[in-house]
């Protein structure tokens, strides 16, 4: 059988500041297929942004192991992209010019497949005709649309997406998601997604995670039982109803514990 995606096993963060230590995460294990979708959810302070620095290769285990495609992380990859929550592009770079960015960094100089390759995604992203606008012009989903863009560039195999729509209001939020799965539809990829909606998780993921409070764990693991396309219709099926409010009613449960 072919090696997960991402694996944790066992894994457990301890950070060693001037004002002592604090232990993020503690025997955290858990799978994500190639291809899958997970959300993770939890309360702030949890170790979820830790998750994903763990498997960009940005940060060290304190013990237990996380592998991507059946290898240990030991150095930042290329083959996983990121989106944060707020895009930091380029502020006297073009839209394009901010979409290939990684490429130039990367090689020194841009081939021009690439700059094809770059139009191509900001036009499935919806935003044609602004490739040489400024992002102080576009709005601030319009710049979260050149941050995904400029994630899928090198093509990753795995997106790590660190609450990349929080700073969105409601509507471009909701539009936002379907955007993206129908981006994922076109181009299957591996995606770690981490928000602080319960709705947004059940209606995206394939399988929501919801971790413990610090030290953060896995509390529970939860397929999402809703086939694809999703899409607005998706928003009222009864199932990602009662999948929100189970979600909701852990998360509080465990605030209040
Ligand atoms: N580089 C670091 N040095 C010291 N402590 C850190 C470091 N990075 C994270 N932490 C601590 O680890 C814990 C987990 O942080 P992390 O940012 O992963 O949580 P989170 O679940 O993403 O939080 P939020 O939902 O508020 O964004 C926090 O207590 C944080 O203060």
């Amino acid at each position: 059988m072919a090696a997960p995606a991402i694996r944790f096993n066992r894994l457990g963060q301890v950070f060693t500041t001037r004002s002592g230590q604090t232990e993020a995460l503690r025997n955290v294990s858990f799978e994500v297929a190639r291809h899958e979708f997970l959300a993770i959810l939890g309360p702030s302070g949890c170790g979820k942004s830790t998750l994903l620095r763990l498997i960009a290769g940005l940060l060290k285990p304190s013990s237990g192991e996380v592998e991507v495609f059946g290898l240990p992380v030991t150095e930042p990859r290329d083959d996983i992209g990121i989106v944060f929550q707020k895009p930091t592009l380029l502020p006297w770079a073009t839209v394009e010019d901010n979409v290939l960015f990684p490429a130039r960094h990367k090689r020194g100089r841009i081939a021009p497949e690439e700059r094809e390759e770059a139009r191509r995604l900001l036009a499935m992203v919806g935003l044609e005709g602004f490739e040489k606008r400024l992002p102080d012009e576009l709005s601030g989903g319009m710049q979260q649309r050149v941050g995904i863009a400029r994630a899928l560039l090198m093509d990753p195999d795995i997106l790590l997406m660190d609450e990349p729509f929080s700073a969105l209001d409601a509507l471009t939020r909701e539009v936002m998601g379907f955007d993206l799965l129908r981006i994922f539809a076109e181009r299957p990829k591996t995606v770690v997604f981490i928000t602080h909606s319960v709705s947004e998780a059940a209606l995206l993921a394939d399988r929501v995670l919801v971790m413990t409070g610090r030290p953060g764990s896995v509390l529970t693991d939860i397929p999402v039982p809703v086939g694809r396309p999703r899409g607005p219709e998706t928003a009222k099926d009864q199932a990602i109803h009662e999948l929100s409010s189970h979600l909701r009613d852990l998360l509080l449960q465990r605030q209040a514990a």
